[in-house]
């Protein structure tokens, strides 16, 4: 049995693969899982929505619905790949730009001079 999950309704669509003018992989891919919002944005037509009687299996036991589980992000310390101590990384990224900078006065300056 190949059934959706909608409106907390269980609809057998089995039969209804083949007919469905959305095509079958839409209601494969629908499977197992709330299908409300899919349904809704497609804008199905009342004559749609009075087709499922047809497939109406039964209603979903809300008792059996996972409550929703938030992410939480894991507790863990930023992970500093190369190892190098955080304060080097941002004392070279003042210095370095500065000893660019230093060496292309120098150049400068040098060249100048000749
Ligand atoms: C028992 C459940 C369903 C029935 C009876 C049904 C029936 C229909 C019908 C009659 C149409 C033709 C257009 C219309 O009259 O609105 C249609 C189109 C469509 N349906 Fe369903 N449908 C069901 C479930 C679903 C589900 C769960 C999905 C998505 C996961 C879906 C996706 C689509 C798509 C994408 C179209 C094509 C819309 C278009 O080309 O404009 N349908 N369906």
């Amino acid at each position: 049995m190949i059934s959706v999950f909608m409106f907390s309704f269980v609809y057998d669509v089995t039969k209804f693969l083949e007919d469905h003018p959305g095509g079958d992989d839409v209601l494969l891919s629908a499977t197992g899982k709330d299908a409300t919002d899919d349904f809704e944005d497609v804008g199905h037509s009342t004559t749609a929505k009075s087709m499922m009687d047809e497939f109406y299996v039964g209603d979903i036991d809300a008792s059996t619905i996972p409550s929703k589980v938030e992410y939480k992000a894991p507790n863990q310390a930023h992970y500093n790949q190369d190892k190098t101590p955080e304060f080097i990384i941002k004392i070279l990224q003042f210095l370095v730009p500065l000893v660019i900078l230093g060496v292309a006065v120098g150049i400068r300056f040098y060249t100048k001079a000749l």
